[in-house]
């Protein structure tokens, strides 16, 4: 072989990065995974994963949705095999599902079906219905969105008629648009569905409740009678989210028992009496909720395997300086690359803090449902909905800008952020488009700025609404760079300008002669006054995490830096509403900045410690750019002459296609 192909520059560059680390990067690794026996817990499942050859994943780019759903099958009943023979626990075994790395049926069966039994199941349903779903006798899937409707689930079409008679549920689908369409896990490998459809009994429409349906044969896996369901084809790229098998499923007059419809909400007597259970309606948004808190938990995950991979390479990358035997410049020290890196460093830690807060919160309302306590159900309702809504929009863009930071060698998929992108766009979308659950955001802070307008004070994390005549009117004192790096002086900025912005909404609509008809006239202006409420809770989240011990040197310093960049990042990106609101003069905003380069100069020696602290695997990683020795230019050699068309060194469409071209031009230039 002619040359030497190897390159010691990568490897010396990541090690030299290495040693410049100024924090304790195992006690950060701590921090990161929630506690020391978490953090061994997670080390162990994910070497398990990563050394397990059944879950390899680098040829899956190049598979089509045919073999990818079938390779997805695969790693499902060999995790489930594992769960088994090593006993895991719930947790270990979601921990599993969490390393594979793959979106698959079973993400539908353990995230969805399953909950929805729990949280709209009675007791005796739930005794009938879970050890068979948790035996994975049965794999089922959530049935909610048709072709027709997705956002508004109350224009469901699907129907469910009581026939006494039979004492049978007669579930049909009426319309093409009724379809039933996306849900993960229908399309090849579910037995049953919680399928939401309208209750239809003694000629009334009571809404749409969740039923439980067989729709394939236990013994062969062929749809039932009267049951119509498929795939609904290729998604957006290629790997991504074609693991995953979503189905389109129509019935046609399908008999189901009535011990079906799941009953917790409300009963239908052998009769056909509708029977409220006197639980708020809302329950039945319950699976939803609990969906939303995991994911925005996941967004933390996908922001800093995509900005760990941007990051490792951006130190091992150089371009331009070179000249009299010194090396070229790495590109992480261009204070532009900083500029963009860093804030998707530092906003990966804040995900992760907001969304441990939000795991509390939620383990708080389903304690609280248990003993018919409903009142924190709007609250938790809106933050799901809310930080759903800017923790995945933000994480999908930052992927791609991960992407664009890598250069051309980005856009590869041996650099794993396509796929990573492919994988994770669509959490803009599902468990509810994002824009649709601004909106639920702004819903609440009205009501809640009416409580105010009542003399009663809002709780929780529209509390700081009750002193929004203060904050209405107080403008920001800073008057030095140096006084920008306080949590309160941060803190107080985010809540004028969330304040503020509610306060206008409020005000609109109040004029308003028909309230509905304004809220969409105004609903950009909602949208914005909802995100920056959001944002206020990331911030305070991060700035209550603050005040928590944390395990070995230097690790709270480099979080209080990187809280400072995320804060002051997200003020100088929402400029404008933080001046147009009048709380920020240009010459504060023009110091935030001086700030936030200051940090930024603080951050660049621990940049790649802190993307350590994460503890990601190669294997999870699935990247080139990212290997943890930074050897990079060495395997995307070795991974081009891996491509299957280099396989021949003649292209197969040379002989058909290329010759005969090749031939006639040569016969008419007479070469
Ligand atoms: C496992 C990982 C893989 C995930 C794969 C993805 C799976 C999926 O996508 S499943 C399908 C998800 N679908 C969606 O998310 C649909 C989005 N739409 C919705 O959530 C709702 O229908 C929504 C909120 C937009 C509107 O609901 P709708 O009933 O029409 O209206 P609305 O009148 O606004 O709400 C009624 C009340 O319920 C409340 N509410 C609405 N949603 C919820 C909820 N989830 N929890 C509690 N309360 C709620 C509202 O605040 C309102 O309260 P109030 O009457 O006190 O003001
Ligand atoms: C990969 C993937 C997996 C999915 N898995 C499942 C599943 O397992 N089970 C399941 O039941 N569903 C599933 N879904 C469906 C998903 O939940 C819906 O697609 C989602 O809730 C959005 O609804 P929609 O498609 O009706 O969008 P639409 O509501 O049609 O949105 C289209 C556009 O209209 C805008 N819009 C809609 N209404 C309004 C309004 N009132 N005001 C202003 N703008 C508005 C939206 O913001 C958006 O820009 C999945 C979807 C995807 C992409």
């Amino acid at each position: 072989m002619a040359g030497d192909l190897t390159d010691p520059m990568g490897p010396n560059a990541l090690r030299e990065e290495r040693s410049k680390v100024e924090f304790d990067v195992e006690a950060m690794k701590v921090v990161w995974a929630g506690g020391v026996e978490e953090k061994n817990i997670q080390d162990r499942i994910k070497t398990l994963v990563a050394n397990d050859p059944v879950f390899d994943k680098k040829s899956r780019p190049g598979l089509d949705h045919k073999t990818l759903v079938k390779l997805s099958m695969k790693k499902a009943a060999h995790a489930f095999k594992l769960f088994q023979e090593q006993n895991m626990t719930e947790h270990e075994a979601t921990l599993v599902r969490y390393y594979v790395d793959e979106p698959g049926f079973a993400d539908l069966h353990w995230g969805m079906f399953i909950p929805a039994i729990k949280g709209q199941g009675t007791e005796e349903q739930q005794k009938k219905w879970l050890p068979l779903a948790q035996k994975m006798s049965i794999i089922g899937c959530y049935a909610q969105t048709e072709l027709g409707h997705g956002s508004n689930v109350q224009g469901l079409e699907t129907e469910a008629v009581f026939d006494p008679s039979a004492d049978e549920f007669v579930l049909h689908s009426p319309s093409l648009t009724s379809t039933k369409w996306w849900p993960g896990g229908l399309g090849k490998a579910s037995t049953h569905a919680v399928v939401y459809a309208r209750l239809i009994t003694d000629g009334k429409d009571y809404g749409v409740h969740a039923f439980i349906a067989q729709i394939r044969s236990l013994e062969d896996h062929h749809p039932l009678p009267g049951v119509t369901v498929g795939d609904i084809g290729v998604k957006f790229s290629n790997g991504g989210y074609n693991t995953m098998d979503n189905g389109l499923l129509r019935f046609d007059h399908v008999r189901i028992p009535r011990e079906n419809l799941l009953m917790r909400l409300a009963t239908v007597t052998k009769e056909g009496k509708y029977v409220k259970s006197g639980y708020p309606k809302q329950l039945g948004y319950g699976a939803m909720v609990s969906v939303r808190a995991h994911i925005i938990n996941d967004a933390s995950d996908f922001l800093s395997r995509a900005v760990t991979i941007a990051t490792r390479y951006s130190a091992v990358r150089r371009q331009f300086g070179g000249g009299d035997g010194k090396p070229e410049i790495q590109v992480i020290d261009y204070k532009s690359q900083q500029s963009r890196l860093f804030p998707i460093l530092a906003s990966s830690y804040a995900f992760r803090f907001v969304g441990e807060w939000m795991t509390t919160l939620y383990d708080d309302v389903m304690a609280r449902l248990q003993v018919n306590d409903f009142t924190t159900l709007p609250e938790v309702h809106a933050c799901t909905a809310g930080l759903k809504s800017i923790c995945t929009s933000y994480t999908a863009k930052s992927i791609e800008e991960c992407r664009i930071l890598c250069g051309g060698h980005g856009y590869l998929c041996s650099s794993g952020l396509p796929e990573l992108y492919g994988a994770y766009v669509p959490s803009c979308t599902y468990e509810g488009d994002n824009t649709i659950l601004l909106f639920q955001v702004a819903r609440y802070l009205i009501k809640s700025l009416s409580q105010v307008g009542g003399g009663k004070n809002p709780t929780g994390t529209a509390a700081y609404l009750g002193n929004i005549r203060r904050l209405a009117t107080e403008n920001c004192r800073v008057k030095q760079g140096a006084e920008w790096l306080n949590y309160q002086t941060v803190l107080e900025a985010f809540q004028a300008r969330a304040a503020r912005l509610s306060g206008a909404c409020a005000l609109k609509l109040n004029k308003a002669p028909d309230l509905e008809a304004a809220f969409e006239e105004y609903s950009t202006d909602m949208g914005e006054a909802a995100q920056a409420h959001c944002q206020v809770i990331i911030v305070d989240k991060f700035a209550e995490k603050m005040k928590s011990e944390f395990p070995g040197k230097g690790t709270k310093d480099i979080l209080e830096v990187l809280f400072f960049v995320y804060s002051l990042d997200l003020i100088t990106r929402h400029a404008a509403e933080f001046l147009s609101t009048g709380y920020l003069t240009s010459e504060q905003l023009a110091l935030a900045k001086d700030q936030l380069r200051a940090c930024f100069r603080k951050v660049r020696p621990n940049a790649v410690g802190l993307v350590d602290a994460f503890g990601h695997t190669d294997h999870y990683l699935g990247s080139i750019l990212g290997r943890y020795d930074g050897d990079v230019y060495p395997n995307l050699y070795k991974a081009a002459w891996e491509e299957p068309l280099n396989d021949t060194v003649v292209a197969e469409g040379y002989e058909p296609y290329l010759r005969p071209i090749l031939k006639h031009q040569l016969r008419q230039s007479k070469l």
